[in-house]
This record gives C-alpha cells, structure tokens and sequence, in this order.
C-alpha cells in the first residue's frame, strides 16, 4: 500500500504513551561518574555472544576494557561466550581482555541445542554479575557508551529491571548507506508481530536489539529460546513476568553491524514467528489446534530452473537458569 493510501490507526495506547514519557532516556544522560556513584555493590557482567566474530569482538572487548574496566571500575567482568566459532574469535577476545568461554563447554552433560539463545543461556551460568548487560559482537564503530547508556536506569532506579537498546539502524552495502534501511527483520516481521499481538509493547523501537541488560533476579527466571526467537520471546516473557513499568528504554544513537543476507533473515523471521506462536500458545491464546509447520521453504536460481531449499525454523527452548541444579547465581 503507497504511503498515501495508508489509514491512519488507533492513537498510541495511553499505557504505551506513559511509558515512552518515563521510561526513554539517552546514552547522555548517563555519563560514568554518575553510575560509579550509584553502582554500591551491584556486579555488573558485561557478555558477548560470537560465533565467527574475529573482525569486530576485539575491538568491543578492548572499548569496555578501556574504559569501563581500567579507566573506572563499572564493569567487573567482560565474558564472550564462543557460540562454536570457527575463526579465531576466541583468542582475538581473549587477547583483547575478555574471559572466553566456550558454549558448549558449558553445562556438558546436557544435550547441546544450538544458535544464539543456546548462547546467551549458557552465559547464565558463566557470568556472576548482578546485573548482566547482553552486548552483540558483530557491532561496529562501537562505543562503550552503549554499556553505560544501558546501565543508567538499572543502576540508579530500582524499579527499572530490564533495559533494552534502542538506535537508528542504516543499511550499508557496497559502499552506500541507507539511512533507515537497517533493522529489515524487525520491521517486516516483529514491529507488526508486536502491535498484533502485545500492543503494550509498541513502542519498543527495537524489539530485537542485541543489546539490552537484566537484573539476574529477573534474567535467571525466563526460559531463553534457542536460535534468534530469543529476544522476541525475552521480551514477551519479562513483559508477562515483571510488567512494563519495569522495563526501560535507552537510545543509543546509531547502530551499524555486519548485515546477513535476505535469505539467511527468511530463516531469522521464521524463528521469530514461531517464537511468537510458542508464546501465544502459552497464554492461551491460540485457537487453531494444528501447530505451525517449521519448514521453511527457500528457492535459489539454478540456471532456467531453481533450487529448493528447505531448512528447520523450530525454536527449542531453555529452561530459567534458576531452575537448572548446580546454578550458581551471582558471586563476582
Ligand atoms: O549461533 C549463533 C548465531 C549468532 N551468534 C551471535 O549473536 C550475535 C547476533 O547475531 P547476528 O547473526 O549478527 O544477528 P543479526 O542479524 O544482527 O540479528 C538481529 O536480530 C536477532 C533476532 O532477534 C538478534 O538476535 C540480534 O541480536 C540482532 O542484531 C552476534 O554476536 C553473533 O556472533 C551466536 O553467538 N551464535
Ligand atoms: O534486526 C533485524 O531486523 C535484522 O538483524 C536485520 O537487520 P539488517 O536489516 O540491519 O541487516
């Protein structure tokens, strides 16, 4: 539909409107010194999950070093979970400062399931920060404002128990920027997966940034999807489990990150329908019986013909850490 046919909808719901007016703040608002003096005793882990992140998880790592760790003690723990990496990821994180743990050395004697939510529930178990502060690898130009920025309402309301990221996302490709091309997944699927379905949670400007930070008592009580559903389903599930009010929002300024391919994001997306599905079907909410199929079917030009593709887009799904025995908590 051309932009002029479009029909304007409801207003914002005054819930959603309440929230952008008290919970938005800016990456400015919350310089270092600030949250030294309201950080007490609060563990802070800063984690990074990477598979194949050799060119940009140095880079990361050695910013929060710099300047969250040596220049002024915010952060206690920088953790990169190896998400079966098969670069050098792992010793260019290590060598940049980071404590690199390998996913699937974690929890061994469970069956390891896979992808980036797999990654992020082991860390569960790695990191030991009261505060746990998710921060994806492929960024660049990063700025360890992007901690700092997610810092702020945690450290200093404690109300606030989890905080997402929000940016402006451009497209760059070849050498030429699309200022607001950026983020394809999120508006075609998520954005209007989310005002179908939890419009309390429209105005969430990116529902699935990889950056967001927890407090570990709410963190270490959500089940984690597996795959890329994980921050589709986080979201959901800390909504249901702590209320919006809970839930605070920062803007970061801009995000730029290594974009993967139209059809890689079919696959993406199909994960986070059938996150949306599983979460729909818990609160009862699904009147059809069948579940979905979890096949998705891609096709790629193969000389006068094409090539079918088919690949799985079924999420599995972790338990909360806290339920899992031998979880240790925080201890940093
Ligand atoms: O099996 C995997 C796949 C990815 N990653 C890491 O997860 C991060 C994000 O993955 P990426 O493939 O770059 O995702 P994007 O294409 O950027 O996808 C966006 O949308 C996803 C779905 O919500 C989110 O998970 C991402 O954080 C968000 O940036 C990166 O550090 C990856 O190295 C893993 O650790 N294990
Ligand atoms: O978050 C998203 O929507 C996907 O990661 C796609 O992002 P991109 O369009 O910036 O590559």
């Amino acid at each position: 539909m051309a932009e002029s046919q479009k029909r304007e909808g409801d207003p914002l719901l005054p819930q959603v409107q309440e929230w952008l007016r008290n919970r938005m703040s800016s990456a400015a608002d919350w310089p270092v010194d600030k949250l030294l003096a309201a950080k007490g005793d609060t563990t802070v882990s800063v984690v990074l999950p990477a598979r194949n992140e050799r060119e940009t998880v140095g880079e990361i790592v050695g910013a929060i070093r710099r300047d969250l760790v040596e220049s002024a003690p915010l952060v206690d723990e920088i953790v990169v979970i190896d998400s079966r990496s098969v670069d050098d990821t792992a010793e260019v994180a290590a060598a940049a400062g980071a404590r690199v743990v390998a996913q699937d050395a974690v929890l061994p004697q469970l069956p390891p399931m896979s992808g980036k939510g797999e990654a992020l529930w082991k860390s569960m178990h790695v990191a030991r920060g009261d505060v746990i502060v998710f921060v994806d690898a492929d960024l660049r130009e990063f700025s360890s404002s992007f901690v700092t920025g997610l810092l702020g309402p945690l450290l200093t309301d404690p109300s606030v128990r989890y905080v997402k990221a929000c940016y402006d996302r451009p497209y760059v490709s070849g050498g030429t920027t699309v200022a607001h091309g950026g983020g394809r997944v999120t508006e075609l699927v998520a954005r209007p997966l989310i005002n179908m379905h939890w419009p309390v949670l429209a105005g969430v400007l990116q529902p699935l940034s990889g950056e967001y930070a927890g407090r570990r008592e709410v963190l270490e009580r959500l089940p984690f999807v597996t795959g890329y559903g994980v921050e589709l389903g986080m979201l959901i599930d800390v909504l249901e489990l702590a209320g919006l009010d809970a839930i605070a929002q920062v803007d970061l300024g801009v995000r730029l990150h290594r974009h993967q391919s139209a059809e890689a994001l079919g696959g993406m997306s199909g994960q986070i329908m059938q996150t949306a599905w599983s979460r729909l079907e818990r609160q009862g909410r699904v009147v059809r019986l069948e579940p979905p199929s979890t096949t998705l079917t891609q096709f790629r030009r193969d000389g006068d013909g094409h090539e079918v593709r088919t690949s799985s887009v079924a999420v599995d799904e972790r338990p909360p850490a806290i339920v899992v025995p031998d979880y240790v908590g925080s201890t940093v």
